[in-house]
């Protein structure tokens, strides 16, 4: 099988978590690309989740990781992007249904929302779980921009 690709990113408040899920991500076979940021100081989530969806765009990793304060701002800002199926997540039922049923190719998390164990919970199943196809199709096909008035 070869090596899938994983990227990730985080602002200020998801950094930790994400450095914590992107190691979870690597022991179970993953290469990750890691859009940072890395530190404490203060940056703008929708930088990070602009550089991590085009790299979903571009093909250069299968699925995408974000982690913020609450997991909204990032969803909101990857889901601007046409080739993009971000899922905001608590836990790993919504995330294993994101991936089953939305073909969700990118995952959002609340670093002071959803805890450590949850959280990785909630990656691997991401991780491990297929897009069922067949009913949801013709649903996630309609999840196309919407015509401008
Ligand atoms: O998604 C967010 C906002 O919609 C995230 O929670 C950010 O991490 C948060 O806004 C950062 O807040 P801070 O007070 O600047 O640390």
């Amino acid at each position: 099988m070869s090596t899938k690709t994983l990227v990730v990113g985080a602002d200020h408040a998801g950094f930790a978590l994400k450095d914590t899920l992107a190691q979870a991500a690597r022991d179970a076979g993953w290469s990750v690309i890691d859009c940072g940021t890395n530190s404490a100081a203060s940056v703008d989530y929708p930088d990070i989740a602009h550089a991590v969806s085009a790299r979903i765009e571009g093909g250069e990793a299968q699925l995408g990781l974000l982690v913020c304060g609450s997991g909204i701002g990032m969803a909101i800002a990857a889901n601007r992007h046409a080739g993009v199926r971000c899922a905001q997540a608590h836990d790993a039922t919504e995330a294993r249904l994101s991936r089953s049923h939305n073909n969700a190719n990118m995952l959002a998390l609340g670093a002071r929302i959803t805890g450590e164990t949850l959280a990785l919970d909630a990656l691997r199943a991401f991780l491990t779980t297929d897009y069922e196809g067949g009913r949801h199709d013709l649903r996630v096909a309609k999840l196309t921009p919407a015509p401008k008035a």
